[in-house]
């Protein structure tokens, strides 16, 4: 953490505090009041805070209740400081401003010049500044890039300036206008003194070195007015700058060569002289390196630092230039053959690195998921070049005439490109328009509901059904099938069979040829069901539902009149869902059903565990988590329940399913410090955290070390942890582990206004948003990845689907899918466009062009919901957070055998590794007992 202090007019008009963060995570005002007392423990606490806050801290009043206060703007009537602000319940980041800081309504009021004056008129202030200082001190938390900007600027402003005039009153005297305005600054006295005794004003600690980029011979020199040219051109120290000396160091230098280092790591262990020109290996302190920026519009330098910010130890220009041992004639050429940079003929790339596979029916759908998603500029050029690739299998079927391949060929894309709800002719891949096929008339949404292909497994499911579970079945079906209304909810512990039940129910509503739609919460668990799609996707429910949201899908279009058609809609993990998901599911089908009857008298079922986690509410607390929940929705009581309760998952251990019991309904005992004693057979030992992790993996994973390698072991074994970063540092150390060449692809950011694009550049390679793919993938052969975007539901690749990366070539990734109805199909995945959600709150929005996957060898816990996992190991770094967490964990397994633990102790001293806290909301539990 950096702290930058400020006083604008010295002590003790200490004007502005402001802690400057690294990360841009936003601080409550406890937290920020603790660092506050750690940098400065002195406080003065015999001043009384209250009378402090009245003296120092209240704004105004302003506004209606004095217009002629200082702070109004009179061309506009209000109080350019926005008081009184808004009251608050947490802090968060404001839009465009200062954070909106928690402000609560407690009702006190305090006579402020003849008016009462509540918490909105309070300035933020700091309890320990104000009691130590006694004065004005308004304190705001530095949350935000722009904020950070603005205090650069502040710090280097200097005086506050006034122009003023000296008028005498004397009327003989000539008046001389010019003389008689001067320009002046405001300095307090304790100012002065501070300045005349040179005291420093700022400090920034540590030092930032700024590494300079030129191209070859354009180095900026500087000389005295009466040199010589020709001496100064002679002069060999002249030429020498940071960026040829780095040059030079990574051609003689062992140990800079030893080191390998990309340009801007280069200080971190080198040291530059200004005066002699020259990196010394660097003996103490850090520093922090920032390579001066270049606008995309300086064309060859703007490449040049693209290649120097990722090839590591280049000796020269010359080196840049090389790609595969070949020279190339610009930098630009370079940074595209390196994948740096989207070249113009990415996409063609892209298209012969995967016909080179000679897999025509993937390359058509590869096709086809670049018409939708990567935008190319001349698809038919696109075409032409590879219709003969994406033919190759047509042309081997002795039934088919050669002329007609090419409209069997556009058909197939056509189908697909349906799938993904455009269409063919959009595109003018031919002069002619293309006649669709029968499938491609249909609407979309209808024909691939009813063409999900049901197998004899399936249709004998409900054979296998244990008592509850055939219970339930049979209400539903013989509901579906007597067209009368029934909206249930399928309640049971994790494996119980919720999942087994609904595949018994679509099954046999779709083998009599009906619509049955299968939804989830998450994309991971629609992922499981059948052709489940997400509930959002599905039902064109918005990510951000408030009152006034509106239902998006039209009455007369396909898919209202699939959803009319479907005699039977499952909605598993419900209980994730937000209850406003629910209330609008409901108005919807009350809408296209014309009637005022729940769920618009559809058969619809539900399904969950309120045991397990609830919706996720951002930046929420157990309040919100509880109130978003189904169970605190007027719904939930209309709701036939049904309870499963053999746990089906873990029915070889009852022992184990009793204590997953006991840990999901809170009544696990507790010990002194209020944790839960894990047993020590699921334990593993703590000693170091590399140590440890290693023997977590070794567990997780029997054959990390050896050559062999078995894909079913990397599919149904996962390491579960509770927070992304977490997720992304053991990935990050698995692929190293694994055997196997890594090959790391480097993504290209942009942001969305070209102007922010050199200032923002490195910022955006550092941010790792969860919706987007790393900057920095690094993948192996058969390593196991997530894919991130709906690229084709219908094909079984939605956000969530875990596949297995069978190569990768630099512009292509040919996997094969892990889980679900789609196991092993072959899919080659593109880099893809991908923009970064709202929802994340960045510094700034932009576009990252990268393959739309993530690794997966580990995975949040909330991800892993509604998975059944042939080894689970937990990884608790720190204890989970919300409700329900740990017994998601825990139930994956499906026996004791088939889980391990690793809980890092909760202090450095502590050796308590076998406790951790079990979080189970009362609340919860008393309102889902049914
Ligand atoms: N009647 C059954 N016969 C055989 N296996 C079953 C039966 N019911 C469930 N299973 C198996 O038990 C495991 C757990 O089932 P399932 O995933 O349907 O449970 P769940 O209640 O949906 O779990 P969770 O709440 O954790 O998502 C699966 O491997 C499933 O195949």
């Amino acid at each position: 953490m950096y702290t930058v202090v400020f006083q604008k007019r010295g002590l003790p008009h200490a004007h502005l505090l402001i802690i400057l963060l690294n990360d841009y995570k936003l601080l409550t005002t406890e937290a920020y009041d603790e660092i506050i007392r750690a940098e400065l423990p002195d406080a003065n606490a015999d001043l009384d805070l209250r009378k402090l806050v009245l003296k120092h801290m209240m704004h105004g009043p302003c506004g209606s209740l004095d217009p002629t206060n200082s702070c109004m703007r009179k061309k506009i009537g209000s109080c350019k400081f926005k008081y009184p602000k808004m009251f608050a319940d947490q802090t968060s980041k404001g839009n465009d401003s200062y954070p909106i800081y928690r402000r609560r309504n407690t009702g006190e009021v305090v006579k402020v010049r003849g008016h009462d004056l509540d918490n909105s008129w309070v300035v933020p202030y700091n309890p320990y500044l104000l009691g130590k200082f006694n004065c004005h001190i308004n304190v705001e938390v530095c949350s935000d890039i722009k904020v950070v900007k603005y205090l650069y600027k502040y710090i280097c402003k200097g005086h506050d300036k006034i122009v003023f005039s000296v008028q005498n009153n004397d009327a003989n005297i000539e008046i001389d206008e010019v003389n008689e305005y001067r320009s002046a600054r405001w300095v307090s006295p304790p100012e002065a003194v501070w300045r005349l005794f040179r005291f420093p004003i700022s400090k920034m600690s540590p030092n930032v070195c700024r590494l300079q980029v030129h191209l070859d011979g354009q180095q900026l020199v500087s000389f005295k007015k009466n040199m010589d040219i020709n001496t100064i051109v002679n002069n060999p120290m002249v030429k020498k700058t940071m960026l040829t000396e780095f040059f030079y160091m990574n051609k003689t230098n062992e140990n800079a060569m030893k080191l390998n280092l990309l340009y801007r790591e280069f200080p971190e262990y080198f040291v530059w002289s200004s005066s002699d020109k020259f990196w010394a290996l660097r003996q103490c302190r850090c520093t922090v390196d920032r390579v001066v920026t270049c606008h995309p519009t300086e064309g060859e330098r703007y490449y040049l630092r693209l290649l120097l910010m990722h090839v590591r130890g280049p000796t020269s220009y010359e080196d840049l230039l090389m790609v595969n041992g070949e020279p190339c004639s610009s930098f630009r050429e370079s940074v595209e053959k390196k994948g740096l940079l989207q070249c113009d003929n990415s996409l063609t790339e892209c298209m012969s690195e995967a016909a080179s596979y000679q897999m025509p029916y993937s390359l058509r759908r590869l096709f086809a998921t670049l018409l939708v998603h990567c935008n190319p500029t001349n698809p038919r050029e696109l075409w032409e070049q590879f219709e003969e690739s994406m033919s190759e299998d047509y042309k081997l079927l002795q039934t088919i005439e050669i002329k007609e391949i090419r409209y069997q060929v556009l058909n197939h894309i056509n189908d697909i490109l349906h799938s993904m709800g455009h269409n063919v002719n959009e595109y003018q891949l031919i002069p002619q328009t293309i006649r669709t096929s029968a499938a491609a008339k249909e609407a979309k949404e209808i024909h691939f509901e009813r063409t999900i292909t049901v197998s004899e497994d399936e249709v004998q499911l409900h054979k296998r059904l244990n008592k509850n579970q055939l219970t339930a079945y049979d209400v539903i079906i013989n509901r579906v099938f007597s067209n009368k209304a029934g909206a249930f909810f399928i309640d049971g512990p994790g494996g119980t069979g919720k999942i087994f039940l609904y595949r018994a129910l679509l099954a046999t509503v779709r083998s009599m040829g009906y619509i049955a739609l299968a939804t989830a919460t998450s994309g991971v668990a629609a992922s499981i069901l059948p052709g489940g799609r997400t509930a959002h996707s599905r039902f064109k429910i918005p990510i951000d539902i408030n009152e006034n949201v509106s239902c998006n899908i039209s009455k007369q279009s396909a898919l209202a009149s699939l959803i009319r058609d479907a005699k039977l809609i499952v909605w598993d993990e419900a209980s994730m869902a937000n209850k406003r998901m629910l209330e609008f599911f409901d108005l919807l089908l009350k809408d296209l059903m014309d009637t005022n009857i729940l769920f618009g008298r559809k058969v619809v079922v539900f399904g969950g565990d309120f045991r397990q986690t609830l919706p996720v509410v951002r930046n929420g607390k157990k309040e919100d988590f509880i109130n978003q929940s189904l169970l605190y929705c007027s719904i939930w009581a209309k709701l036939e329940k049904i309870q499963l309760c053999e746990n089906m998952r873990a029915k070889t251990d009852p022992t184990f399913c009793d204590y997953l019991l006991r840990i999901r309904n809170g009544q696990e005992r507790l010990n002194a410090t209020n944790n839960i004693e894990v047993p020590n057979s699921l334990i593993v030992s703590f000693t170091t955290e590399r140590e440890s992790l290693d023997k977590l993996f070794t567990i997780t994973y029997p054959y990390l070390n050896s050559s062999g390698y078995d894909a079913y072991c990397t599919d149904s074994h996962v390491i579960l942890t509770t927070k992304n970063n977490f997720v992304d540092e053991i990935n990050d150390m698995l692929i190293t582990q694994f055997p196997g060449k890594a090959r790391t692809f480097v993504g290209i950011d942009e942001t969305i206004e070209s102007d922010n694009q050199s200032q923002f550049e490195d910022l955006l390679h550092t941010l790792n948003p969860t919706s987007l793919p790393p900057y920095i993938l690094s993948l192996k052969k058969n390593c196991p990845i997530m894919l991130l975007r709906n690229l084709n539901p219908y094909e079984g690749l939605c956000n969530g689907t875990r596949l297995n990366c069978c190569e990768f070539k630099t512009h292509v990734l040919s996997a094969k899918i892990a889980t679900g109805d789609f196991k092993n199909t072959h899919v080659f995945i593109p880099r893809i466009p991908l923009l970064s959600s709202n929802d994340e709150k960045l510094p700034v929005q932009f576009k990252r062009t990268q393959f739309p996957v993530r690794l997966c060898y580990a995975m949040t816990i909330n991800k892993a919901q509604g998975q059944t996992l042939d080894f689970v190991g937990i990884y608790l770094r720190e204890p989970v957070f919300s409700h329900g967490q740990l017994y998601v964990a825990l139930s994956r397994a499906k026996s004791s055998n088939c889980v391990k633990l690793l809980i890092r102790p909760p202090t450095p001293t502590s050796d308590d590794d076998h406790s951790t806290c079990n979080i189970v909301y009362d609340e919860i539990i008393q309102k889902a007992i049914m």
